[in-house]
């Protein structure tokens, strides 16, 4: 018998814990070469549920606290290292600053940084960088400053709201979100059950997130998850028994449901099949009714719409207390184009309403382009529409309120509640 070649030796086992924080690195440095998480969710398909939710933490937590990280990595770098290595520092440095035990974390992801073809040279770089954090510990992490925002994004947030707006935001975008639900009945009933606290606009919220599947009443579909600010835009349409109903930009379709929900007669239109495919996923598990289809708004011609909510698709900074990874995925290249597109959809869906018809044109943005100017342009382009007077909805505060009509909602916003995504939103009509 031939003689086999000798054997590599084999690698040493890989150290405790090292799964979910090789998925959350893996998770971040996607994100900094420009993709969101919910792009990378291959990256977690492989881990057992528990690891999966502490590799997505992780992963969520270093992008939220990326800026905070950098900061205390600055003054033991002589130069900036790859995005692989700086964010497997910037990763370390959160556990460290989030006071687990130093020692386990700095020799994980050495162990981890060495194991990386691509990394492994900078082994001894990172433990040395890390061995200063560990001696620095949380009580100097805790005293670093909340992260600003990137230029690209900080600088147009400024010019429209302040620099103090904009701090408290950057304050509420490091503090994350609590979980929100919209109930399809009763609010106060599931606020009950599930321990957790009714809004005054309505939602009801929960400190905790937790597994979504395992709150009570999930199977039964009493509640799907929904911002706050998210759940008032079908709030202000507000559709009515048999109305005939349309949702041009429906997916994932939380605010079809919600019009589903009045017995409104609905038509949720998306023009990304796999997206619609979650609208029927939610109104089958909440058992409502829609009829679903798939295309582009744009070359939808039916006409004669009763209430028609256009949720246009847009820069998302509304939402980047949910979403870390946006300021470090994007930056701003897609503005114009998205600005644009608001624009068409908006003349085309006014197209569609019937006289006397109702329209809410709402967007996740803080961007004044995609929410205020928006509508403050289609009334100076056409004479055929009106901004109707805000309804009297429970919780709304009078300074939302908008010059032109509309409702202004910000994330800095209900500080004392735990706050709310950043919302535009306007209720027009095109008079009989
Ligand atoms: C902000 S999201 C809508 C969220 C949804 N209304 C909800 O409450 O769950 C925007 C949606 O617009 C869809 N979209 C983008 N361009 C579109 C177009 N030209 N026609 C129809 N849908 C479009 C996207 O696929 C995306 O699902």
């Amino acid at each position: 018998m031939a003689d086999r070649p000798p054997r590599r030796p084999a690698a040493p086992p890989a150290k405790e814990g090292a799964a979910p924080r090789k998925a959350a690195w893996a998770l971040v440095n996607g994100v900094t070469a420009g993709r969101l998480l919910s792009e990378l969710g291959g990256e977690l398909e492989r881990l057992a549920p528990a690891e999966r939710a502490r590799a997505a933490r992780l992963a969520a937590d270093a992008l939220r606290a990326a800026g905070r990280a950098d900061r205390m990595l600055k003054p033991h770098l002589s130069k900036r290292p790859p995005d692989a290595v700086r964010n497997a520092l910037r990763l370390a440095t959160l556990e460290i600053g989030e006071g687990a035990a130093a020692h386990g974390v700095v020799d994980a992801w050495v162990d981890l940084v060495g194991r990386h073809p691509h990394t492994s040279r900078y082994r001894g770089l990172v433990n040395a960088v890390l061995r200063k954090i560990a001696e620095a510990g949380p009580e100097a992490w805790s005293k670093l400053p909340v992260p600003n925002l990137p230029r690209w994004l900080r600088r147009p947030l400024a010019e429209a709201w302040g620099d103090r707006p904009v701090q408290q935001m950057e304050r509420a975008h490091f503090a994350g979100a609590p979980l929100d639900l919209t109930a399809r009945t009763d609010p106060a009933a599931l606020a009950e059950a599930t321990g957790g606290a009714l809004l005054p606009t309505g939602s009801v919220r929960l400190a905790q997130a937790g597994q979504v599947t395992a709150l009570p009443g999930f199977a039964e579909g009493a509640f799907w998850v929904q911002d706050a600010a998210a759940a008032l835009p079908a709030r202000l349409l507000g559709a009515r028994p048999g109305e005939r109903v349309l949702d041009l930009c429906a997916a994932p379709g939380g605010k079809t449901l919600q019009v589903a929900a009045t017995g409104a007669d609905v038509t949720a239109l998306d023009i990304s099949p796999d997206r619609l495919a979650r609208v029927e996923e939610n109104l089958a598990r909440c058992g409502l009714a829609a009829r679903t289809l798939a295309g582009d708004a744009l070359a939808f011609d039916e006409g004669g719409w009763d209430a028609i909510l256009l949720d246009a698709p847009c820069s998302a900074t509304g939402t980047i207390r949910r979403h870390p990874d946006l300021p470090h995925a994007k930056d701003g290249a897609e503005f114009g184009r998205l600005i644009e597109l608001q624009a068409r959809l908006l003349d085309h869906a006014l197209t569609l309403l019937r006289p006397g018809g109702r329209l809410v044109f709402c967007t996740c943005s803080l961007l004044p382009d995609e929410g205020e100017v928006q509508v403050e342009e289609a009334l100076a382009a056409r004479d055929d529409i009106a901004v109707l007077p805000l309804p009297d909805l429970p919780g709304l505060a009078p300074e939302w309120r908008t010059e032109e009509g509309g409702l202004r909602l910000r994330p800095d916003y209900w500080p004392e509640r735990g706050g709310m995504d950043g919302f535009y939103m306007a209720l027009l009509t095109k008079p009989a």
